[in-house]
């Protein structure tokens, strides 16, 4: 169990491991095991007021993640502080440090950290578009790509197969402004020159991760990677990902015939690596729940986002009331 204790600047709380334990030295989130008898939040509350001498109220999940290390495995279930009484201070002697929230991935931690400090600061949809039908005019794409972004879509893959290369051009450059003009992140499929073009971030397909020698964009440049299996996954970290889509969690309509791996072998998976993961595979938005309780970043989808209904804009009227 650990906590994520903000305070009121969301500057988040970091520990430092102490000499002569586990992973000693690197930065956490404080917290610690649960002893027997106790619910999760009784023993976070119990190791936060041990650790660090406050009293909390524990609010939302955040993420569960398993994790392998040489010696053990761990499941490092992370909950949001929603107030805490009392003034933090290192009672096991360890150093604290109060970090912006832009600036925690600068703190050396340990492996399970990573996909925790990413499900802080990082979206957890990640939408995969369609191809345009073989009737459908541009404008009409680029409008669901306007929805996907209305409807909060931060992190964008342009998957354009079957489509001919001057269209696919046009398509790329005007979802790639689209996408600049809200932040999103807008990465291109499989087409490093296209990317490139167009300052967009490059997402790679299992084949293409595979051949795969170094990092194939800089580090400013957003880099994804789909991938089916543990081998895949140990690419996509040694290359340097800053993502990955593992998948398909369920059986889905664009690869027919493939079965779903289900949750509990994407969690077995994710073990493995320590990098931010979205499952894929007949999902949506309301997955995400079970998603982050399985150690994944998020929800990424084509169909799950593309087809969702236009969020309403805020403060207008459902349907008008009359007076009879
Ligand atoms: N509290 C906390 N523990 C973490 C984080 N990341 C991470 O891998 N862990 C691991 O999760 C476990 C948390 O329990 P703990 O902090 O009470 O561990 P401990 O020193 O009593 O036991 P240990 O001697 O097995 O390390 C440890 O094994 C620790 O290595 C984190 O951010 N916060
Ligand atoms: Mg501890």
């Amino acid at each position: 169990m650990a906590g994520v204790i903000t305070d009121a600047r969301g500057r988040v709380l970091l520990t430092r491991r102490t000499e002569g334990r586990d992973l000693a030295g690197l930065w956490e989130f404080p917290g610690g095991k649960r002893e027997p008898g106790e619910t999760r939040e009784q023993a976070l509350a119990r190791e936060l007021d041990e650790e660090l001498g406050i009293r909390v109220e524990i609010g939302a999940p955040l993420i569960t993640v398993p994790q392998r290390y040489p010696h053990k495995r761990l499941r490092l279930d992370v909950r949001m502080i929603d107030g805490w009484r009392g003034a933090p201070k290192g009672h096991e002697g360890q150093a604290m440090a109060w970090v912006p929230q832009d600036k925690l991935e600068r703190y050396m931690m340990p492996p399970a950290d990573r996909p925790v400090v990413a499900a802080l600061r990082q979206p957890d949809r990640y939408a995969v578009t369609p191809s345009p039908g073989p009737d459908e005019r541009d404008e009409d794409w680029l409008a669901g790509v306007e929805r996907l972004l209305a409807n909060g879509i931060r992190r964008l893959q342009l998957r354009l197969p079957d489509i001919e290369v001057d269209r696919r051009k046009r398509l790329v450059a005007a979802a790639a402004l689209l996408g600049r003009a809200v932040h999103a992140d807008v990465l291109v499929n499989g087409d490093a020159v296209l990317a490139a073009e167009h300052g967009c971030g490059l997402h790679l397909p299992a084949r293409q991760l595979m051949a795969c020698e170094a990092r194939p964009v800089a580090e400013d440049i957003p880099f994804g990677a789909s991938c089916h299996d543990v081998d895949q996954l140990r690419q996509a970290e040694r290359v340097g990902c800053d993502f990955v889509v593992l998948g398909p969690v369920a059986a889905t309509a664009s690869h027919p015939g493939v079965p779903g791996l289900g949750w509990d072998a994407f969690a077995a998976m994710r073990e493995e690596v320590s990098l931010p993961i979205y499952a894929i595979g007949g999902l949506a938005t309301d997955g995400l729940a079970l998603a982050r309780a399985h150690g994944a970043q998020g929800i990424a989808a084509i169909r799950g986002f593309w087809a969702a209904e236009p969020a309403p804009a805020p403060g207008r009227r459902r349907g008008r009331s009359r007076v009879a």
